[in-house]
């Protein structure tokens, strides 16, 4: 298959002018991107590459950061975890804290806000230093030593995070938090505000792909099972409340980020980066989602 021949079409054919959405604002750091960005790199199997455009540029990888936390999380607590998260698509938007209130503080998944600041809490409890872990994991599955954590976004959000701030002391009154709010929300603020482009993205995700394995070294991060479990969130619950357009439009798991920004993988084929910071009304890349749309369509190869 020729993949770049596809990816040459996909970026002839789509532009920002094609997409009505807004570039994130409410992180005020974010709403300073320019809306024409876009990018996208597929990393294939036999360790080929393909990409266009903005794809070596990086952007702030916001919730997608929440599957690598999750994938720490799994290694450190094993089945356990899903005594604190739950794993059923919320249906809500990825920052509501209405089902918190009548099920009893425990998240509907780990790829909400509240989901993800409950595994938070977990790695701030249990890892001496759980930044330099993250920066440390993110560098080792990406072959990427200057991955690095973007301060000014960070610093962005943790002036404008009320609504975290909110879900985490909601939560904590209900139960499910162990840790001080403050260092939780300092570490959610900074695994937001990693800086990765399209390429990076991809190799980060390709142990998804590949059962877990990285794939230029065969080294084991996660068992297969883990990466079984984290696809499946990732096709349920990946796009919050358009998680079901995701899977019907694209057909493969995947995570997006306020910063414009989805990966997506097909187990044992590729995994593949899109970034264009232009949001839908739910918060996912608009110009992302079609893209990928694309490339399942001219590729014929989705999961279903
Ligand atoms: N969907 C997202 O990317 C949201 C992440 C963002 N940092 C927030 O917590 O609001």
């Amino acid at each position: 298959m020729d993949y770049q021949k596809i990816l040459d079409t996909i970026y002839e054919e789509m532009s920002y002018r094609d997409v009505k959405g807004k570039v994130a604002s409410y992180i005020p750091e974010l709403a300073k991107i320019d809306r024409r960005k876009f990018g996208m790199h597929v990393y294939c199997g036999d360790q080929q590459h393909f990409c266009f455009g903005d794809s070596k540029e990086d952007f702030s990888i916001q919730s997608i950061s929440k599957v690598f936390t999750l994938a720490m999380a799994m290694r450190l607590m094993g089945e356990d975890l899903w005594d604190r998260v739950s794993v059923e698509p919320s249906g809500d938007p990825f920052n509501s804290l209405t089902q918190l209130e009548y099920e009893h503080g425990i998240p509907r998944n780990p790829f909400i806000n509240a989901g993800a600041l409950v595994i938070s809490d977990i790695l701030v409890d249990q890892l001496d230093d759980p930044k330099q872990e993250l920066l440390d994991f993110v560098r080792k599955i990406t072959g990427d030593p200057d991955i690095k954590y973007d301060e000014k976004v960070a610093a962005s959000e943790k002036a404008t995070g009320y609504r975290n701030v909110a879900l985490v002391n909601y939560i904590k009154a209900l139960g499910n938090i162990k840790c001080d709010v403050e260092p939780i929300v300092d570490f959610y603020f900074h695994q937001c505000s990693l800086a990765m482009n399209c390429k990076d993205l991809a190799e980060a995700f390709m142990i998804f792909a590949n059962k877990g394995k990285i794939l230029k070294t065969g080294e084991e991060i996660l068992k297969p099972k883990t990466v079984k479990r984290i696809n499946a969130l990732m096709q349920t619950c990946g796009f919050y409340d358009e998680a079901g357009e995701f899977s019907f439009q694209v057909g493969l798991p995947g995570k997006s980020g306020v910063g414009g920004g989805i990966v997506a993988i097909h187990p044992d084929n590729y995994s593949v980066a899109v970034w264009s910071p232009i949001l839908n009304e739910k918060g996912n890349s608009e110009l992302g989602m079609k893209a990928l749309e694309r490339l399942t369509t001219l590729t014929g190869v989705s999961v279903f």
